[in-house]
């Protein structure tokens, strides 16, 4: 059995209760317990009976990038077609990968989760009240899911999402966060940009679009903390769900968490202190025909270690229209129209539907 899986049984003991009552953190932590009570006091919703189910731990496809970027003569042209080839793979089989020679240099990673941590710690009346916190735009802020309505749709976890057309429009506001956020968007943009030519490269498409209708201003990055949660076989981290974009790119700690579903069972990623993670996204999935896969993933809490995470989004404009050569399984969207769909399906479910609802019924 995994040494942390057993702690967490350990852990669910008769004081969780009063545990639940009591905040880790007063002052930092969101209200998780309050907000949540009556969906974990129902008894109905038997928290006690929630047996944590082990999930195997895997290592994911590692890509070792170096024989892409690196532009001299050292790596010949069969490495790199090989090099293609393992992301094209992975893209299609997983979903998932990860890389390492990413070309985010160690300094810039730590300086960001420096900064990340930073953020976090600021009183939660603050986070969450302030129209322009740090000069994130109104609104960046969220913790928990607000439109849960069950135990299962529960996220224990606050982020801030941010535009990054806010940030760049900010950056008079010149504070050490504002420019290690755009040295690091910047830095993982380039690398999102490679990934996704290479991408459509394999499928025999224009490597140009993405050039031309993801900038910069267009993308979303996303500073999420777990905090330690004393029912962690009940709630999860991150409800499962997929990416709303083309590709992400997420540099997680050294705790562990993210899960995904291979062939129908999820499973635990493990830490890789030297990678990056990459993940399809669902516009990429539609994009490329169900070639590329948007695979469901989600976060598990942990009682005792707050964990750390930060998530590039690689989105299009608003504008760009997501199609495909005919015959398309999915009928053409803007992203305007999915990111709406995604709003209004999570307003009335309490959870996002996303792809199939532009599916063609053939
Ligand atoms: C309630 C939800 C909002 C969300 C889609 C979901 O059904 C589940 C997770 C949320 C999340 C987390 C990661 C990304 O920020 C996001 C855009 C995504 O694809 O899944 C958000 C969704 C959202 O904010 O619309
Ligand atoms: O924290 C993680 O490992 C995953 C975060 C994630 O899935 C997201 O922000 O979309
Ligand atoms: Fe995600």
């Amino acid at each position: 059995m995994h040494p942390s899986f057993k702690k967490v049984q350990m852990l669910e003991s008769d004081n969780f209760i009063t545990e639940l009552n009591q905040p880790l953190n007063m002052a930092t932590d969101p209200p998780f317990h309050q907000a949540y009570k009556s969906l974990i006091e129902d008894t109905s919703n038997n928290i006690f009976g929630k047996k944590l189910v082990l999930v195997e731990e895997c290592e994911l496809p590692l890509i070792d990038l170096s024989r892409i970027l690196h532009n001299d003569n050292v790596v010949d042209e069969s490495e790199r077609e090989e090099c293609k080839e393992e992301i094209a793979r992975a893209s299609q089989q997983w979903g998932f990968f990860q890389v390492t020679n990413h070309g985010i240099s160690k300094d810039l990673l730590e300086k960001m989760r420096k900064e990340q941590v930073k953020v976090f710690k600021q009183p939660f009346d603050k986070k969450s009240k302030e129209d322009k916190f740090m000069n994130f735009p109104a609104g960046s802020y969220r913790w928990g899911t607000p439109t849960a309505t069950c135990l299962n749709q529960l996220s224990w976890s606050e982020a801030f999402h941010i535009p990054m057309a806010d940030i760049s429009a900010s950056a008079t506001a010149f504070t050490t966060l504002s420019s290690t956020l755009e040295q690091f968007a910047t830095t993982v943009a380039g690398l999102a940009r490679k990934l996704t030519a290479i991408l459509a490269e394999k499928l025999g498409r224009e490597s140009t679009f993405f050039q031309e209708n993801c900038l910069p201003s267009t993308c979303y990055l996303r500073m999420n903390r777990y905090p330690p949660c004393p029912v962690p076989s009940a709630i999860h981290g991150l409800m499962p769900h997929t990416d709303s974009d083309f590709l992400t790119i997420l540099h997680q700690d050294e705790v562990g968490g993210l899960q995904l579903v291979k062939d129908g069972k999820w499973i635990a990623v493990k830490p890789n202190p030297e990678a990056l993670i990459v993940n399809i996204g669902d516009l990429f999935q539609a994009w490329s025909n169900d070639v590329y896969k948007s695979v469901e993933h989600r976060v598990v809490t942990n009682p005792s270690t707050e964990r750390f995470s930060i998530a590039y989004f690689f989105c299009p404009s608003y504008d760009t229209v997501i199609q495909n050569s005919e015959p398309s399984n999915y009928r053409k969207f803007s992203f305007r129209e999915f990111r709406l769909q995604v709003q209004e399906d999570v307003q009335k479910y309490g959870h996002k539907v996303g792809l199939p609802r532009f599916l063609i019924s053939h």
